[in-house]
């Protein structure tokens, strides 16, 4: 790209040394700078980019974008220098693909729980329905049947807007994107049009970083006020009515929105629900007529994500038609109360569930399956150096379950006995164990486990890792509960 053009998208203070004609790539990462590329020097929360500066010129970078003094041999690599350089790249990477967002249907999904889940059914119904589309999120960023891994569940700016441009290369029309609120606080999401903003609850989590409820909501908001020039803006707006955040987003938001519930007057309202083990169906009073949506997915949540994708989809165009369709044959998120297959006699589920919230959920939708006989046994953990007031609710939640063991997900440096005593102050009955080690914890759900009974592993859903002190180890709930099992019950294991 012409660095005249690209460079003229930011407020700059001084241009030191020589702007090539042409810039080849943008970075902020010094190891991924190409030769005659740009790297900006981001200040973030653990290191200073300013301090990779040389390392990206070894690597071949043609222009350093700072706000610090750098050295730099002027004769060989320009410093175009800025007040704030986390702004640059929110200006810098939409411009240099083309602003990709405009030329694509973009739905952004955002919420406390649910944006997996109803991003990746937004998804399979549009290509079900015909039409090429990708979608990013906590799962990765999954573009023509590819799955590519993404740190975050709302990429920095930068991968973002690359992720777009490549869907947008590869001939998508939509892409559904999850917005967390840390994205939309950090800018994440700048110079992303979207056209449908999809809000599903606001519920306890992520306060370490928001302090308050009240600050996760507003961070959330972002994604449907106009606050400010290089937010996410959105056209067409979808909200939980059932949720008291939902109909605030309803009162903040300047475009026009279509709400959904179970409970409270909404566009499209679901009732006569009928939720069983094998799958759920309901009715569904819509702005076009009466429906009945049957589905795989299980819970009443599901009834929740379904209403927020029928709204979604009904919003972009599609015909209802070909949204019920869609959604009949939707499998599971990966992770996502996913059923793990075996011919063992116990029923266990893998869920993401971290939140308050969604434990209560997890639990709910599963225990009008449970017969008296059997056991629900749910295995919590919590991340290391995160959240910590929500660890005791959660625990609180968890105590629905007749066997609750206490663990972590990813410890991080935190100390197992600090994670788990405060996780312990919540539990409301002594039915249960506390058990640092996910892999010893996961080991001994299995083995007070009998015949018919269900095991719920909440907190890693399809993650396949587990970050213990700065290390990122592989783990797997479903594989260590299956190899424990099938030692206990002796049986065959068919994993499907
Ligand atoms: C607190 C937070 O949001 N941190 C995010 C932030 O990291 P950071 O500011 O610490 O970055 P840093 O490591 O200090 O690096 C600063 C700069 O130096 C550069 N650098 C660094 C090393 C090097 O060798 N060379 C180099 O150039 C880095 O590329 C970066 O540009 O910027 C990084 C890059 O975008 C993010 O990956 C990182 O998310 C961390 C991993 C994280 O855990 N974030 C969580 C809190 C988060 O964002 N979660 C949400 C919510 C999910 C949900 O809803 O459940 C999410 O969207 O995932």
């Amino acid at each position: 790209m012409e660095s005249d053009y690209l460079f003229s998208s930011l407020p700059i203070k001084k241009v030191e040394g020589i702007l090539p004609e042409i810039v080849t790539d943008l970075a902020v990462d010094s190891r991924a700078v190409n030769a005659g590329g740009v790297f900006v020097c981001i200040k973030g929360f653990t290191v200073d980019g300013h301090a990779y500066v040389q390392k990206a010129i070894d690597q071949g970078a043609r222009v350093i974008v700072a706000s610090d003094t750098v050295n730099v041999d002027a004769e060989k690599v320009a410093v175009v220098y800025v007040e704030d350089t986390t702004r640059a790249i929110a200006l810098l990477a939409p411009r240099f693909f083309n602003y990709p967002s405009k030329q694509m249907t973009m739905i952004g999904v955002t919420g406390t729980n649910g944006k997996t889940s109803v991003s990746n059914m937004l998804n399979s119904i549009l290509q079900q329905a015909g039409e090429k589309s990708a979608v990013t999120g906590t799962i990765g960023f999954n573009l023509d049947g590819v799955l590519y891994e993404t740190e975050n569940t709302t990429a920095d700016v930068l991968t973002t807007q690359r992720m777009i441009s490549e869907a947008v290369n590869a001939g998508c029309t939509t892409m559904t994107m999850e917005v967390s609120s840390h994205g939309l606080i950090e800018g994440r999401l700048s110079g992303t049009e979207f056209d449908i903003a999809v809000f599903t609850n606001l519920s306890h989590d992520h306060l370490d970083y928001h302090q308050t409820m009240d600050n996760y909501g507003h961070a959330k908001g972002l994604l449907f006020a106009q606050l400010g020039q290089d937010l996410a803006q959105s056209k067409f707006g979808i909200v939980n009515a059932d949720d008291s955040w939902g109909r605030r987003m309803k009162e903040m938001t300047p475009f026009p929105i279509l709400t959904y519930g179970v409970h409270e007057q909404a566009d499209f309202k679901a009732y006569d629900l009928n939720l069983t083990a094998e799958g759920t169906s309901f009715q569904l009073r819509s702005p076009v007529g009466e429906f009945e949506v049957s589905m795989a997915l299980i819970g009443e949540f599901n009834v929740y994500n379904a209403l927020a994708t029928i709204a979604a989809l009904f919003a972009k165009g599609l015909e209802m038609t070909e949204i019920l369709d869609g959604l009949a044959v939707i499998p599971a998120a990966k992770g996502r109360m996913e059923r793990v297959e075996t011919d063992l006699p116990l029923t266990i589920y893998v869920d993401y569930a971290h939140s308050p919230d969604a434990i209560e959920k997890a639990i709910q939708a599963i225990l009008p399956y449970k017969n008296r006989e059997s056991k629900l046994i749910f295995v919590i953990g919590t991340g290391g150096n995160r959240d910590r007031k929500k660890r005791p609710i959660m625990a609180e939640k968890a105590s629905i379950a007749d066997y609750v063991i206490l663990t972590t997900d990813d410890p991080r440096d935190e100390p197992y006995d600090s994670i788990l005593s405060e996780l312990e102050a919540g539990m409301k009955h002594d039915q249960y164990a506390c058990i640092g080690d996910r892999e010893e914890a996961v080991r001994h759900a299995v083995s007070v486990a009998e015949r018919g009974d269900i095991i719920i592993f909440a907190g890693k859903g399809h993650e396949d890792f587990q970050i213990v002190g700065k290390e990122k180890l592989p783990h797997s709930d479903a594989k260590i509960a299956l190899d424990e099992a099938g030692k206990k019950f002796g049986e065959g294991i068919v994993e499907k």
